[in-house]
């Protein structure tokens, strides 16, 4: 049988998805690995190496595998990390929708910047696609250079030997797309639905990166920013029924404020009646919006004396997330498609 893609039916681009990467396995093995190679990128922690390699191998790599991996094993599925169950729905949806939107076959594949599908074997599967354009799509709608940056910096690196390189276009964020916005606001709609009644109060929790980052020009705060006001303006929220909080702290110095863990102990002595959770940067639900929101987050808001606690998922490979990112991918392909019923051959 022949190939989905010979040579003679090169796709007119392939969109390469990126996210994160998550461990192999729930155990502390697996979870050490993919720590010691996440956080030795410094992009990720900038520290001196020699200072950083001993605070990593001699404290961080010794003690929290352990502990992290009883989280994981929290929210772990049949088809494994709930990131990478995600991101494969992800890529099938996008590239059904893809194909239906265009008529064309637009291979989808995916790579996370550490552990696996790795990038080297994404770009194996790209090269027997025959892909000569790719398109980068990196899952974060907020620039960070701590995760888009990194994830196009393991790309560069993927490709260090490689003779031939591909045309490559990388998007760099969608914060503030309109499709993206209305997606995030339907879904908070949806979930008010279901409850019969508005959230007394929505909080936007986004993953936090060191102040010092921010001040030295990462943009991640600023598009956060216009993310939750956008969001709030489509939902036609005044300035006191929502917050824009930053989670998942790692280490001693100040990170990105408010804290959300803060802010729920405030909210919960508060003692609202309903409070609706949602995390517009994160494209996949996972550790960090599964165990540390609807679980931790939970816990610290009713142990505070406040009611009504509702995470609202991620857009997952909810159809309307699958529609605004086929709309991303054809606005950036702009070009790249030939015109109908003229595939592109090999000269
Ligand atoms: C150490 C510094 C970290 C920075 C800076 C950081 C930025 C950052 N991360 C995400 C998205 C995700 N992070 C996830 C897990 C995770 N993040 C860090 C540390 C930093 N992140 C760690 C150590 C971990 C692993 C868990 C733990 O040990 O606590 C995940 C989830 C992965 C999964 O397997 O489910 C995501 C997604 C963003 C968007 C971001 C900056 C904008
Ligand atoms: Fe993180
Ligand atoms: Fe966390």
């Amino acid at each position: 049988m022949e190939a989905a893609h010979t040579p003679h039916q090169r796709p007119p681009f392939a969109v390469l998805m990126v996210n994160l990467g998550t461990p192999d396995a729930p155990t502390p093995d697996a979870v050490r690995r993919y720590l010691a190679e996440f956080l030795w990128d410094r992009r990720v922690v900038d520290l001196a190496r020699p200072l950083w390699w001993l605070i990593l191998n001699g404290i961080i790599l010794r003690t929290r595998p352990r502990r992290v991996a009883k989280n994981y094993q929290e929210v772990w599925t049949e088809e494994g990390s709930p990131l990478l169950a995600i991101s494969r729905q992800q890529q099938r949806g996008l590239a059904a929708s893809l194909k239906q939107a265009t008529g064309q076959d637009i291979p989808v594949v995916l790579a996370m910047t550490y552990g696996n599908p790795s990038m080297e074997a994404a770009g194996r599967e790209l090269r027997q696609l025959g892909a000569e354009r790719i398109l980068v799509l990196p899952m974060y709608p907020q620039f960070s250079a701590t995760t888009t940056a990194a994830a196009f910096d393991r790309l560069a690196a993927s490709l260090k030997h490689c003779p031939h390189w591909p045309e490559l276009r990388y998007i760099r964020d969608y914060h503030q797309h309109p499709a993206y916005i209305e997606a995030l606001a339907n879904s908070v709609r949806q979930a008010e639905a279901k409850r019969g009644a508005p959230f007394e109060k929505l909080v936007m929790s986004f993953h936090g990166i060191p102040q010092r980052y921010a001040a030295q020009g990462d943009p991640y705060p600023r598009h956060c920013q216009a993310t939750a006001e956008a969001l709030a303006q489509a939902l036609g929220r005044q300035p006191d029924q929502w917050l824009l909080t930053f989670q998942s702290r790692f280490g001693k110095e100040p990170w990105l404020q408010p804290y959300t863990d803060a802010s729920m102990q405030q909210l919960g002595e508060q003692q609202l009646q309903s409070l609706g959770v949602i995390c517009p940067g994160f494209s996949a639900d996972c550790l960090e919006t599964l165990e540390e929101i609807a679980g931790e987050n939970c816990e610290i808001y009713e142990q505070a004396g406040g009611h009504g606690f509702h995470y609202i998922p991620a857009l997952n490979a909810a159809p309307e997330h699958l529609s605004m990112l086929t709309q991303l991918v054809l606005e950036q392909s702009q070009g790249w498609m030939p015109p109908l019923n003229a595939p592109l051959s090999v000269q």
